[in-house]
């Protein structure tokens, strides 16, 4: 299995391209970014795993060199947010990032699942769509937009409450967006069933939801999550190797191209949103089914979908047109 990590210097890339290293899943492992890669190949080179480490930089078809052959690729390429800033406020810079690195992967490596970190999640992963559909490459079952981050909180989150030990037992589905009022946490749904005192679901609701911006007001002008997302976006990346090799029953939430997905034109369908994250079933060609969890909401969450709708719509179309209609230069 050959993983591409683009943006493999930055705050998420460094760390997610460390455990990518260590994962016994990849034999090949390219870095890429426009600063820094040999820097930190050379280091991560050194240790003693199984994958063979390459990093290249624009210079000498570096892009080409490194996406070439890879089966997954995973970009965290872009800018962060400052305190006061939206994750929309990102989309000025990354909305090109993302589609010149898309651009790339639907002309070196067509077949790759590709999984987008780069903010606004919401909007970047309709670009990635809208680049490989020009392109005439696009696999709906391979372009995933990571949320796990938001899944991973609300376990941890939750954790604080039920005094569980291990948080991660707990599933609990996070569907919609990722940003603000997008994200929505099921804890309706969780497996096994948690309880939640009514007077703590509000504010337990809102911190998954503005669990970024507490990490950027923590670090106070020095970036976003990059640990946390780290992790979340190795535990979304192996389950899909994992996935890819055979495994089967790996469901996690995921936000993708509905009408593309077996199961998912009822979503689009009852949510208004051809985007959307939801639970989704990983196999050896990627998503095999999307589950339709929204209808299961109960009414409290009923209205956080709604706000969710709303929001999200905006976030999408904006991503589309990017692409449609191209911004002056
Ligand atoms: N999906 C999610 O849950 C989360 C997403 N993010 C997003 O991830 C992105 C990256 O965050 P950080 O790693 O903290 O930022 P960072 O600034 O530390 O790293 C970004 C890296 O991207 C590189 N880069 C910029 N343009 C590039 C290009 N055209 N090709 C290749 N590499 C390029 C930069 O040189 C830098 O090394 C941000 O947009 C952030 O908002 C952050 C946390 C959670
Ligand atoms: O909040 C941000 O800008 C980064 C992010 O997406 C997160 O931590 O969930």
């Amino acid at each position: 299995m050959k993983a591409v990590v683009a943006g493999a210097s930055g705050g998420i890339g460094q760390p997610l391209s460390l455990l990518l290293k260590a994962c016994p899943l990849v034999d090949k492992l390219a870095l890429y970014d426009v600063v820094n890669t040999p820097g930190v190949t050379a280091d991560l080179s050194h240790i003693s795993s199984i994958a063979q480490i390459e990093g290249y930089l624009p210079a000498d078809d570096g892009m080409k060199k490194a996406l070439t052959g890879a089966d997954i690729v995973v970009i965290p390429a872009g800018i962060p947010r400052k305190p006061g800033m939206t994750r929309d406020d990102l989309f000025k810079i990354n909305a090109g990032i993302v589609q010149g690195l898309v651009q790339g992967c639907a002309e070196h490596c067509p077949d790759a699942y590709i999984l987008v970190i780069s903010n606004p999640v919401n909007s970047t992963v309709p670009i990635a769509a809208e680049v490989l559909k020009k392109a005439g490459k696009f696999n709906a079952k391979k372009l995933f937009g990571v949320t796990t981050l938001d899944v991973v909180r609300s376990e941890t989150f939750v954790q604080s409450i039920t005094g569980e030990r291990d948080p991660s037992k707990t599933v609990i589905p996070v569907i919609g967006g990722h940003s603000g009022e997008t994200i929505v946490p099921l804890f309706s749904q969780a497996k096994p069933a948690v309880k939640i005192p009514e007077d703590k679901l509000d504010a337990l609701v809102n911190r998954v939801q503005f669990g970024g911006d507490e990490v950027v007001k923590a670090k106070d002008g020095a970036g976003s999550a990059t640990l946390s997302m780290a992790y979340a976006g190795y535990r979304f990346a192996e389950k899909v190797m994992k996935a890819a090799k055979g495994e089967s029953g790996i469901i996690e939430p995921t936000f993708m191209y509905l009408p593309g997905v077996p199961g998912g034109d009822e979503i689009a369908k009852a949510t208004g949103c051809e985007y959307f994250s939801v639970p989704v079933e990983l196999g050896k060609e990627g998503a095999l089914k999307a589950t339709n969890i929204v209808k299961d909401a109960n009414d409290y969450e009923k209205k956080l979908l709604e706000k969710c709708y709303e929001g999200l719509k905006g976030n999408i179309s904006k991503g589309i047109d990017f692409v449609a209609n191209p911004p002056q230069k």
